[in-house]
Formats: C-alpha cells, sequence, structure tokens
C-alpha cells in the first residue's frame, strides 16, 4: 500500500517486439506485443510499485509523428494531475526516444518522474533487455529523488537527460549516450542514483504549451555533406515548411548552393537554424556563417532532430529569430 502509483503507457517499439526464434535480434517485428504482457512478464515490478497499463498507440518508432507526440503528452499532463499517479513510465521504441523525450521534456507540465525506456533486444530474444530495463523504469519513476529532473531516459543501468541523450550504437545495449556530457546517474536494484543535473530549464519552468494544440508547425531538417544541392531546401519550401533545420557540416558550415537557398527560404519569411551533423560540440552563433547578417538561428548544442523540436515548439510562439535564439539559449 505504502508503494507508489506509476502508470506505464505503452507505445510499441522492440520492447514490444517479437523475432522468429530467440536468437533473432535483428530482423524481429517491433511493436507486438500489449502492454498487460509487458507487465506479466516483470512480475517483481508490484515489488516496488503499483503499476497500472495504458496502451496509447503502438508503433515501430521511426513512425513518431507530431501527432503522436501530442496525443501523448496530453495523456502524460492528464494523468500527472491526479494525486493518484506518482510517476509515468513510457515504453517506446528506440530510434526515436531521444526525440519524444525532448519534446516532453519540453511540454510536461509536472515536477513528477516520467522517463522512458525501450530495449535493444526483442522481447523474444535470449537475455532480452526489456525486462529488466522496464523494472528499473518503473523504480526510477516511483523514485521521489527523479522529481523535477526533467524528462528521464533509463536503459542499461543508466540514466540519461532527455536534452543531451541519444541513440549512439545500430545495435549495442548501451547505445543511449551523452556525448562529451555523460550520463545523469545509474540504476541499482530499481534504485536510481544520480550524480548530476541537467541545467536547461524544462517542464514546469517552459514558455510552451501544446494543450490546446492539435497541429505542430511544419518544420524539416537538411543534411550537409560534400556536393550537397539546394534541391531539399527548396523542396521543403515549395511545401510550406514554416522552419528548416541545416544539419551543417562541422560547427554547422553551409555549402555555397545551400547557404543561397536558404537565405531566398528566409527571405520568404521561413526560420533557419543552423545545427550540426558531428553529434557533439556547440554550433555558434557568427561562427561558420554570419547569423546576424543572414537572420539564421544557432542551435546551441542541440543535434538536428532536437533542434527541430525546439524551432517547431518556438514557432507555436514567435516568429521573432531574436527570441527563437533566445529560446535556443534557453532549453
Ligand atoms: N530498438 C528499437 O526499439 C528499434 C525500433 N526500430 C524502434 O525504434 O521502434
Amino acid at each position: 500500500a505504502d508503494l507508489p502509483n506509476v502508470t506505464i503507457l505503452a507505445t510499441g517499439g522492440t520492447i514490444a517486439g517479437t523475432g522468429a526464434t530467440s536468437t533473432t535480434t535483428v530482423g524481429y517485428t517491433a511493436a507486438k506485443i500489449g502492454v498487460e504482457k509487458l507487465i506479466e512478464a516483470v512480475p517483481e515490478l508490484k515489488t516496488i510499485a503499483n503499476v497500472k497499463g495504458e496502451q496509447v498507440f503502438q508503433i515501430a518508432s521511426e513512425n513518431m509523428t507530431n501527432d503522436y507526440w501530442l496525443t501523448l503528452a496530453k495523456r502524460v499532463n492528464t494523468l500527472l494531475r491526479q494525486s493518484d499517479v506518482d510517476g509515468i513510465v513510457i515504453t517506446h521504441g528506440t530510434d526515436t526516444i531521444e526525440e519524444t523525450a525532448y519534446f516532453l521534456n519540453l511540454v510536461v507540465k509536472s515536477d513528477k518522474p516520467v522517463v522512458i525506456v525501450g530495449a535493444m533486444r526483442p522481447a523474444t530474444a535470449i537475455s532480452a533487455d526489456g525486462p529488466i530495463n522496464l523494472f528499473n523504469a518503473v523504480g526510477v519513476a516511483g523514485s521521489k529523488d527523479a522529481k523535477g529532473r526533467g524528462v528521464l531516459v533509463a536503459l542499461n543501468d543508466e540514466i540519461q537527460g532527455a536534452r543531451e541523450v541519444t541513440k549512439t550504437s545500430t545495435m549495442l545495449a548501451n547505445t543511449f549516450r551523452a556525448p562529451e556530457l555523460g550520463n545523469l546517474g545509474y540504476v541499482v536494484r530499481g534504485q536510481p542514483m544520480f550524480y548530476r543535473a541537467s541545467t536547461r530549464k524544462h517542464t514546469t519552468a517552459t514558455e510552451f504549451d501544446i494543450s490546446r494544440l492539435d497541429k505542430l508547425p511544419e518544420v524539416d531538417i537538411v543534411y550537409g555533406y560534400a556536393n550537397a544541392k539546394r534541391l531539399p531546401v527548396d523542396a521543403f519550401v515549395a511545401a510550406g515548411d514554416a522552419g528548416l533545420v541545416h544539419a551543417g557540416t562541422g560547427n554547422g558550415s553551409l555549402a555555397n548552393p545551400v547557404k543561397e537557398a536558404l537565405k531566398e527560404a528566409r527571405a520568404k519569411g521561413v526560420v533557419i537554424v543552423r545545427s550540426s551533423r558531428t553529434g557533439s560540440g556547440i554550433t555558434a552563433r557568427n561562427g561558420e556563417a554570419n547569423d546576424d547578417e543572414l537572420d539564421f538561428v544557432a542551435a546551441d548544442n542541440l543535434n538536428p532532430q532536437k533542434a527541430r523540436i525546439l524551432l517547431m515548439l518556438a514557432l507555436t510562439r514567435t516568429h521573432d529569430t531574436g527570441e527563437i535564439q533566445r529560446m535556443f539559449q534557453t532549453y
């Protein structure tokens, strides 16, 4: 009775995946097992929390969309307003875990723990990582120590912060890292041990409110590489995008034809954010491009997929690039 009340929101992914044999760790099908079965597979959960399950949707996370995010975030906010919910665990595919984590980090309006968990091996595999990951995630979500730390990602006995975490390996169980910045802590026997905290504003301290939104502004990503052409930029602008993130080479550098296309896009009102494809470090304002002159925004150290999320949310508030740059230094 003294145990915390944790709701598990299931969304699919490999943690709910099944393969043809116990050694099928590649080539399985994600998003097959329902939330009740996931909970039944870990009877130990009952020793650390009163758990309830809800299937919000059932997808492989490469099929995540803005609409699914709005549905999920609204459900999380509704549940966290209830006094009989102490924390939430979201089971999720690992491919876009970092994006969902950062989106929720900016729009959840509660300091109760929200912990996202997945698995790198399907539920049917030998040494499946899903059950232990779920056990640990429920432990973290039920812990008072996890309150007020922003949305957390817990896998492989580690706890990562939503803003910095990224998937770094196509296959390893320790795929989640915060490059150069490190994890926030560990989970030992279902108990979180925290050593660091994210310093950027999150959850209750953000200016974003999705409660009345049923659509997010269209923002896409264009990739930087040798021989890059302006075609993708022009196509996204023609499709009516409100913003574009450039996943630049190095410190967000822009190939001349792409820079020209982005300049023209900006003149048409599209907001441009310069990020980097390198995976770590800051894309500095007025570094590889003169952002003041071009009226572009620099992404700080957000990777392109996270810069896309912040730009979408920023565009729900303003189109002023000075204000949007402030948001990129704040969240
Ligand atoms: N490990 C995984 O969960 C990968 C899967 N494709 C997903 O993101 O749903």
